[in-house]
């Protein structure tokens, strides 16, 4: 929604990402500077469809909030297409193959380059090797995300009304005993205008999420900071990757994402998709040395556990479980058919195929400014600590000063406006209103205190069907 954005700019290092204005320095990056855009994550997103596995939800102890009820709540929204697979079985899988209005296209095959093949990656288990399903519109063979699937076939009702191009500026309230949104306070088209809520009021703002809520709600009304804790607010949570490309050799036949990158054969593949024509792994399967390294984790954060606030701590308290769980997957590894790294630049003509590792549950926490003012500033601060950083030297078995150069983020935004305890810096209750109010609630990715493992959009959409269906109210 910003304008400040160019989809095509490159950014220096992380050329393949979108970029939005300047970005902070990271200095345990040699200064490489991640931007992030505010146009909304879903319709740029590289469509993987993943999920989470299914031991992690528990460990959150919120009520309702079980791998269960998220399946449930994904099940509303997808349908597997697998007329493509070679002999695809979803025996014991708990998915929807006859597909709703939102079909995600999925493609499996059998060969597992090596790895252990997932037993039920999308239904709790996606440790091992799987194809990763990708959000497509069967009957276009087009992007399916938030837009076409979930407003365009409802903009005939009544009462729906979506306006583009409005930027939230202020919450319109009432206090009494407690705090009850009474409207919003938006501009459009240079105008400021003023829409009432009879009912609730929720915020689905994305990463920006925690600037209007802070700046623009919390700032302003003074008398309710005592009543909430500040310290989990703008602490925020993302994931980090690095890729490295390898160049075929000129005989492979197989046609590459590389091949997008020349005008002619970009308009060919255009016109031929109009026709219809990934993995998690455990550590220890990488490398035998990482419980060295799990151990070094450990012991930085209990000696520096009295410095941290009881929401960082809640947190640590749960991925410090996940390390001594042999079934959790630290690691990821994701292989695309195509030129996906830097800092070299792909060779004209050329194919190639990558492999982009990720960490999964980084120690590193990061930081969203909140001034009301501006668009919110992002500074992720990847592998901050150590341990991350040996982490996942020990994935890519490369150098630290090499990571240190390219690594980028991954754009996973989560936790600054944690669902968790009052008391462990929590904003938002089992049922995602915000604490402290009455009507006003937080439907988006920043209510998850930690990263779940998979990649995000799954939980982004599961989030606002939790709230309607599964989360009884109160
Ligand atoms: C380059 C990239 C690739 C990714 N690839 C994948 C992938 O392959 N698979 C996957 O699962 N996840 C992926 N993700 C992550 C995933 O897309 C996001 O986690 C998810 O979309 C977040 O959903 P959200 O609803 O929390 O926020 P968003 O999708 O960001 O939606 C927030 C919305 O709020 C609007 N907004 C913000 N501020 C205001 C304001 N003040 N007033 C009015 N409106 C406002 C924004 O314009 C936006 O439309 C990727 C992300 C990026 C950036």
């Amino acid at each position: 929604m910003s304008g400040n954005i160019d989809v095509n700019e490159v950014s220096g290092k992380s050329f393949y990402f979108i970029v939005a204005g300047g970005g902070i320095p990271q200095k345990w990056n040699s200064n490489t500077k991640f931007a992030w855009n505010r146009m909304g994550f879903a319709g740029i997103n590289f469509m993987w469809w993943t999920k989470s596995p299914k031991q992690i939800w528990e460990r959150f102890r919120n009520p309702g909030w079980n791998c269960n009820n998220f399946q449930a709540a994904v099940k509303e929204i997808e349908g597997y297409l697998y007329a493509v697979t070679h002999g695809l079985d979803f025996q014991g899988w708990d998915i929807r193959t006859n597909g709703g209005d939102y079909l995600v296209w999925s493609r499996f095959d059998d060969d597992q380059a090596g790895l252990p093949k997932a037993p039920v990656p999308i239904s709790g288990n996606p440790r091992g090797a799987f194809f990763t399903p990708k959000t497509i519109d069967h009957k276009r063979y087009t992007r399916s995300y938030s837009m076409t699937a979930f407003y365009f076939p409802h903009t005939h009702r009544p009462n729906l009304k979506v306006l583009t191009r409005a930027y939230v500026t202020k919450l319109v309230t009432s206090v009494q005993s407690t705090l009850t949104a009474t409207g919003v306070e938006f501009t459009h088209g240079g105008k400021t205008f003023v829409v009432n809520a009879s009912k609730e009021v929720v915020l689905c703002a994305g990463y920006s999420s925690c600037q209007v809520l802070v700046g623009v709600m919390f700032l302003s009304l003074s008398e309710y900071l005592s009543n909430l804790s500040l310290l989990g607010l703008a602490k925020m949570y993302r994931k980090t990757c690095s890729g490295i490309s390898f160049e075929l050799k000129d005989d492979v036949k197989d046609i590459t994402l590389d091949a997008l990158r020349d005008p002619e054969a970009r308009k060919e593949q255009v016109e031929l998709h109009k026709k219809a024509e990934g993995a998690f792994t455990p550590m220890s399967a990488i490398s035998d040395r990482i419980k060295d390294v799990y151990a070094l984790a450990k012991k930085k954060v209990q000696d520096e556990w009295d410095t941290y606030s009881p929401g960082l701590q809640e947190q640590y308290k749960i991925q410090l479980e996940r390390l001594e769980d042999p079934s959790s997957s630290p690691g990821e590894l994701v292989l695309v058919p195509g030129f996906l790294s830097h800092p070299n630049p792909p060779k004209p003509g050329k194919k190639y195929f990558t492999i982009i590792l990720c960490l999964n549950h980084d120690f590193s926490r990061g930081y969203l400014s909140s001034d009301p003012n501006e668009s919110p500033e992002c500074d992720p601060q990847c592998i901050q600590l150590d341990a991350d950083l040996q982490t996942f030297v020990k994935i890519t078995k490369f150098l630290a000063d090499w990571l240190k150069a390219t690594m980028v983020t991954i754009y996973h935004t989560a936790g600054s406006l944690s669902m968790l305890p009052k008391d462990k810096d929590g904003v938002v209750d089992p049922n995602l209103k915000v604490y402290v109010t009455t009507n006003f609630y937080v439907a988006d990715l920043s209510i998850m205190s930690l990263h779940l493992a998979p990649h995000t959009l799954t939980t982004a959409y599961a989030i606002s069907t939790l709230k309607i269906a599964v989360v009884p109210k109160e």
